[in-house]
């Protein structure tokens, strides 16, 4: 792990209208990290991510990151532009300053990678659910993040494309990225399997306070999850109606 964290939060809350969405956060998370963030419905894992992505200011506290790192975010349902698979991918290159043959040429590899390079010339949004995520996914594996956010990425998806979907992220994991660092995975979900299988690290999220955060073997142990978070403990046993 290196010594300077990828995201550093300092007491950072965030407020929206009346809801105080995150209360006062202190969070490191370091290079090669899988994190996981768990919780019921409006708990704050998307606030969360968006603040680490920098989509959301915090109202008070701090939020650092290493400068010049690449971070893409994925969301639930993916924003594709309506135009073919190949050029979804291109354009977000050509925006990056590449040359537009060059793009292409990289956005095909990107599809080989993620499977879809039989789809290149078919309109993005007339691709399934599961074949919307891994182009999502796609464009943002072209782009060489350093970190990844994801925000349930496999929640309107039928098993085989989640399982699909997941085998992806396990992929990328594995590999390091364009600079030699490994990649940094922050993901909400509400697949416990998911994160079983993903996630090296769970943030248990209550009403906007991280009740827990705890390496993933830990988290799993009900009687330690039980300490700090009763509510989290049935959550996790399924027994929370
Ligand atoms: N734009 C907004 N204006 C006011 N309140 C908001 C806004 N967006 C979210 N909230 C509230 O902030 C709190 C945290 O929401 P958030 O979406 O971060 O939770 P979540 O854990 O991601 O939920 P879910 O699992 O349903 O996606 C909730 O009480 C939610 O109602």
């Amino acid at each position: 792990m290196s010594a300077t964290p990828v995201f550093e939060l300092q007491a950072a809350a965030v407020r929206l209208g009346a809801v105080q969405a995150l209360h006062a956060l202190d969070l490191r998370i370091h290079a090669g990290e899988a994190v996981a963030l768990v919780g019921a419905n409006g708990s704050g894992k998307s606030t969360l991510l968006r603040l680490l992505h920098g989509l959301q200011p915090p109202s008070s506290g701090r939020v650092s990151s290493v400068p010049l790192r690449a971070q893409a975010m994925l969301f639930q349902r993916p924003y594709l532009l309506r135009t073919s698979a190949l050029r979804n991918v291109a354009l977000a290159l050509w925006l990056r300053g590449a040359r537009w043959t060059d793009a292409k040429v990289q956005a095909m590899r990107a599809l080989q990678r993620v499977g879809l390079e039989g789809q290149a010339s078919r309109a993005a949004r007339t691709l399934s659910g599961g074949q919307q995520q891994r182009l999502a996914l796609a464009r943002a594996w072209a782009l060489q993040p350093q970190v990844l956010l994801l925000d349930e990425p496999t929640a309107s998806l039928d098993p085989h494309a989640k399982r699909e979907v997941e085998a992806l992220i396990a992929q990328f994991m594995q590999g390091r990225t364009a600079a030699g660092a490994p990649l940094t995975l922050v993901f909400a979900s509400h697949n416990l399997g998911q994160v079983k299988r993903l996630a090296s690290r769970v943030l248990y999220l209550e009403r906007g306070r991280l009740l827990a955060d705890l390496p993933v073997r830990e988290f799993f142990d009900h009687e330690r999850l039980q300490v700090v978070s009763p509510e989290g403990a049935l959550f996790v046993k399924g027994e929370l109606i």
